[in-house]
């Protein structure tokens, strides 16, 4: 043993999801060995594509890379052991000691109000989604051991904790390259899910179950003692070690494909989908590829991964090659096996090779194709995947031009013809009236706020369906999609809309709509000069029945909430000035009408018309720029009708 020992703390969220972890009333025990196994078999990778790619680096040329476990029943530990890649002492304070994971301190703030509410499926789907990786370690030990030496380096590190707020390290000479971890088991309790896992049958089985696929073998000494009481050592290896991928399709079970996908993916749930699919010609490849069934939490956060596993003739490349997949399809999970790349390939090669450029085209048009499949032949799954990814895909619709098509055609949204079920954009044209062109949507915050906004009456009035839009990625596409199999798409706060009859379900003649510009002719010029610090123009509308004015853009104008987004993200761009609409019908107009042709002049009046401007800026959801001035003119108003 090398120097002394030397204590330290784990950050703190490390020791909040240590607690859970170790107190969790997780079921699912077994996949602590799951994880181990999958942070072994990296090691191993790391290794291997180090020493093929860097010359300089021959000593670390292990011939024989393997994971090695080890029961011990006289010290009730079992050890999971590699002769991979390992770790300084460094990267064990930065790897084990914290959690580096974006989004950790609001996902364990959901896992406490689960706990709160007894809520075990939610907890399990949390943590599951968050992948506890080592630490699940400390759900089936009361101790762990971590030995290591980092490949290239002389000397190697001894690791331990009861999980309990602090580890323990210190140096250790003569270590092997690789890392072994030792459990010191609890003891078994069925009640609480703790299997056996001294017994080596149940080793077998849970190696079998969760890590068959693992590409590096798996080895376990075993004793059998015959009949006549001879017993005889030998040395098993427990997986199957068979590249999925590469199997024809008719020879897997769905039950492999979801093991993989587990494996691969760390996820509880089986995928929605399985891609699986053979590249033959000038550039051969094969991909296994998986809709999850449920986004994981940190799906818009910055730093969630990325892309799919890349292989290449079998050898483990890259984990998360955003080169094969676009960042709107960040969700999808698997790997790509290429045959005709270097093993030294970068990201920064990927990303501009013409051959990897058609590789993601095709993986793209086949993961959009499932969706689309799904939709006309299992609509319950295909919502459930777009209440899952939805918001992810319609980010396509800005980023991906060539799919426009495709995309649209999956897009899913709430409309006013049902509260309870979306509709898609083909199902809104069918219904769509005799004589409408145009699909009709408004965007807001909430479903509420959009039904309820002054925008809407006209249409509501009529029978026109419009979508309600409240995605903040929604007010970004529509803007850029001019229309859907040849309809173009219009928002109903935007422009002049031009519906075939007037509010009240009459149709207007050329006359009477004449009449009514002649009779505000006085009115609607002074307005748009007392409002022009907050709008264009003042005009007449058609699409209000019962308030008295609304506020809209032009047709091309970027709309307010988009504003809001662009300063958000700090681009500079200029105000945009809006068209205050008036409702000819209303009494407060009417009256506004008749105290303006008496006397111009009254500045009582001009407060009127500011009140008139803030209420409609209000009922649209709109932040006032001066809501103090607001209140007290209303107030004065208010306090004079008493
Ligand atoms: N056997 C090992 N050999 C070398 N490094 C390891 C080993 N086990 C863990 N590590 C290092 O510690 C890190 C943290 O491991 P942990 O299992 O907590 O998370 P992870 O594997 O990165 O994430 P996840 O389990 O969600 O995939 C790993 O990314 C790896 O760098």
């Amino acid at each position: 043993m090398g120097s002394s020992v030397e204590t330290l703390e784990f950050q703190a969220e490390t020791r909040q999801l240590l607690r859970l972890v170790i107190h969790s009333i997780y079921s699912n025990k077994d996949i602590f060995l799951r994880e181990l196994i999958s942070n072994a078999s990296d090691a191993l990778d790391k290794l291997r594509l180090e020493a093929l790619t860097d010359s300089s680096q021959a000593e670390i040329n292990t011939p024989d890379l393997h994971i090695w476990l080890e029961i011990d029943k006289g010290a009730r530990t079992l050890t999971v052991r590699d002769n991979g890649i390992g770790m300084t002492r460094d990267d064990l304070v930065e790897l084990i000691g914290t959690i580096a994971k974006s989004g950790t301190a609001g996902l364990l703030e959901k896992i406490k109000e689960s706990k709160e509410s007894k809520d075990a499926a939610t907890i399990e789907s949390l943590i599951g989604q968050f992948g506890v990786g080592f630490y699940s370690a400390f759900m089936v030990a009361d101790k762990v051991t971590l030995r290591t030496r980092r490949a290239g380096t002389d000397s190697g590190t001894q690791w331990e904790s009861d999980g309990e707020g602090t580890y323990d390290l210190q140096s250790v000479d003569s270590l092997p390259v690789g890392t072994s971890v030792t459990l010191h088991l609890k003891p078994a309790d069925s009640e609480d899910g703790l299997a056996d896992y001294l017994s080596e049958p149940k080793i077998r089985q849970i190696v079998k179950q969760y890590s068959d696929f693992i590409r590096w073998p798996i080895r376990m000494a075993t004793e059998r003692t015959d009949a006549e009481g001879e017993t005889t050592r030998d040395i098993d290896t427990l997986n199957s070690m068979k590249a999925l991928w590469a199997r024809p399709r008719a020879e897997v079970t769905e039950d492999e494909y979801h093991e993989f996908y587990q494996q691969i993916s760390h996820d509880w749930l089986a995928p929605a989908e399985t891609i699986h699919m053979r590249a033959e010609g000038t550039f051969e490849y094969e991909a296994l590829l998986f809709i999850p069934s449920q986004a994981p939490f940190d799906l818009f956060s910055r730093e969630t991964k990325r892309g799919v596993q890349l292989y290449v003739k079998r050898v483990f490349i890259m984990d998360d090659c955003e080169a094969l997949m676009p960042d709107y399809l960040r969700f999808v999970k698997g790997v790509v096996d290429a045959h005709d790349l270097s093993l030294n390939v970068s990201r920064e090669i990927l990303q501009h090779d013409r051959q990897i450029r058609g590789v993601r085209r095709r993986l793209v048009k086949k993961v959009l194709g499932a969706i689309k499949d799904m939709q006309s032949k299992d609509a319950e799954r295909y919502a459930k995947v777009w209440a899952q990814f939805g918001r992810a895909l319609k980010e396509g619709l800005v980023e991906d031009t060539d799919n426009t098509e495709a995309l649209l055609e999956l897009v899913s949204a709430a409309s006013t013809h049902d509260p309870e079920k979306t509709t898609t954009l083909r199902e809104y044209v069918e219904r769509m009236k005799d004589g409408q062109d145009t699909i009709y949507y408004l965007t807001g915050e909430t479903r509420a706020m959009v039904e309820n906004s002054p925008h809407m009456e006209a249409f509501a009035a009529k029978g026109y369906e419009v979508l309600i839009l409240t995605d903040p990625v929604d007010e970004v596409w529509v803007d850029r999609i001019p229309s859907f199999d040849g309809h173009r798409l219009q928002s109903i706060a935007k422009g002049q809309v031009d519906l075939d009859e007037s509010a009240d379900g009459e149709t207007e003649t050329d006359a009477e709509k004449a009449r009514r510009e002649q009779d505000f002719a006085a009115l609607l010029p002074w307005l748009t000069t007392t409002l022009s610090e907050q709008v264009k123009q003042v005009r007449l509308s058609s699409r209000l029945t019962t308030s008295a004015a609304c506020i809209v853009g032009d047709a091309r104008d970027v709309s307010p909430t988009l504003e809001k987004m662009y300063r958000a993200m700090g681009q500079q761009i200029p105000p945009v000035k809006r068209i205050l609409e008036l409702n000819p019908a209303h009494p407060l107009i009417t009256a506004l009408r008749t105290a303006h042709d008496a006397g111009a002049d009254d500045p009582a009046l001009a407060e009127i018309a500011e009140l008139v401007y803030g209420s409609a800026l209000l009922a649209e959801g709109g932040d006032l720029p001066d809501p103090a001035r607001f209140t007290r003119l209303l107030t004065d108003r208010l306090t004079r009708t008493l």
